[in-house]
């Protein structure tokens, strides 16, 4: 399904499209009215003419392979209660200057070496899952999770024995100045984090007094009970005490089939991760650079895709007809989930990530003082 050209051949308004967010491939602008999102390429900025770009803009045939990659290979594992394909949309060069001229002032300066790619006409739209379906005036919390893979590596190395890839790279990660995307972390930026106490108090209707211990620990139950739904198993989570994980499972063969009930989404994205069984950087690196088992390569890229994606939550008290249905005992909300940035890594990929391994396990080694 394509949105309407006459709709899309319009001038930019910036008082329908607002700056979102971007990460390193795209930058995304949302409409509060229609409840959508557009994603659009990003490129490097030159900095002197006889610089040149390393890759071609994204053709609409790229563009359709994507999505057809997320339709066919990717949503069937994660499940398709999660994931949104989306449709693809077109821009003219001026409505793309327009937007990038107007969005700057949003932007965090670490990602201004890239800007819109004026030469690829091409975005995604699709629904915005910072809101629940049929979203009304109700205050709506929605948390962006970053779903980092936990599995151990078959290191070559005896002293990350134990260590997943995620608590390795984060000394090297601290040390480039890239740890932890949560601008809340930053002590300057206290006020943000009291911002998100505040809205968070008013957002769960918090009598006066309530610790934001307690606070946190009720949010956190709405939030963990919403990663954990399952549409076979909704009334099994409803009202329980206790951690859905530990009571879906007693019966389980938790070392085979894991601590996760079946089909909620982390499950469908530890599904993905667990696709590469070499579990082994090098290995892979060896094979990609002899063009050998390329069955082994297409495991590692479309795993690193769950090691990469984003789990998008919103939340609004009060039962809704659509929308995931979650009780606590305090309240009822209605939930969306939905899982974002879905897109295969291209094999080239590879090269990167067997230098930035060595990188970080020399950065691991020095700060560990491990040998
Ligand atoms: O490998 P990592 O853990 O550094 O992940 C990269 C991400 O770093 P972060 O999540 O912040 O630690 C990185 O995220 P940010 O740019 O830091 O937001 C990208 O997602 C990158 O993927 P791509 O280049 O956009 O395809 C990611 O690279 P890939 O490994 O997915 O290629
Ligand atoms: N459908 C959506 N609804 C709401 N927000 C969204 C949606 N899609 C993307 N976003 C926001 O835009 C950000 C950037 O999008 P996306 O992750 O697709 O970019 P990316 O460049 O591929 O990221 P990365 O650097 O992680 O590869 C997301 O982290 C999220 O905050």
């Amino acid at each position: 399904m394509a949105a309407s050209d006459a709709e899309n051949n319009l001038k930019y308004n910036k008082d329908i499209w607002h700056y979102r967010q971007e990460g390193n491939q795209r930058l995304v602008v949302y409409s509060l009215q229609r409840k959508v999102v557009q994603i659009f390429q990003k490129r490097r900025v030159l900095t002197n003419p006889t610089e040149s770009q390393k890759t071609e803009p994204m053709t609409k045939d790229e563009l359709l392979e994507k999505l057809r990659f997320i339709r066919s290979v990717i949503s069937p594992l994660i499940g398709n209660d999660f994931v949104h394909i989306g449709c693809t949309i077109e821009h003219d060069e001026k409505y793309l200057r327009d937007l990038n001229n107007s969005v700057k002032q949003y932007r965090s300066k670490s990602r201004l070496d890239k800007e819109i790619d004026f030469t690829c006409p091409f975005a995604i739209e699709m629904p915005d899952l910072c809101f629940v379906p049929n979203s009304n005036d109700m205050p709506t919390f929605a948390v962006e999770i970053k779903a980092k893979s936990g599995l151990i590596p078959n290191w070559d190395y005896p002293f990350l024995k134990g260590v997943c890839k995620f608590c390795m790279s984060q000394h090297y990660k601290l040390k480039i100045g890239k740890w932890c995307d949560g601008k809340i972390i930053w002590a300057e930026e206290v006020r943000e984090l009291d911002t998100l106490i505040s809205n968070l108090r008013k957002f769960l209707k918090t009598e006066n007094g309530i610790s934001n211990d307690c606070l946190l620990t009720r949010f956190f139950d709405i939030l963990i009970k919403t990663l954990l739904w399952t549409r076979s198993d909704e009334k099994q989570i409803r009202g329980s005490p206790v951690c859905a994980a530990v009571q879906h499972n007693s019966s389980r063969n938790q070392e085979k089939e894991g601590y996760l009930p079946k089909d909620c989404v982390l499950e469908g994205i530890w599904k993905l991760q667990k696709i590469d069984t070499i579990r082994n950087i090098r290995t892979i690196y060896n094979s990609y650079k002899k063009v050998g088992n390329k069955k082994e390569i297409d495991d590692y890229l479309i795993s690193t895709v769950a090691n990469d994606c984003s789990i998008m939550v919103a939340l609004q008290s009060e039962i809704k007809q659509n929308g995931i249905q979650i009780k606590t005992d305090f309240d009822c909300y209605t939930c969306s989930v939905g899982v974002i940035d879905l897109d295969k890594k291209p094999a080239s990929k590879i090269d990167g990530h067997y230098q930035e391994l060595l990188k970080s396990v020399a950065v691991y080694r020095n700060s560990c003082s491990v040998h």
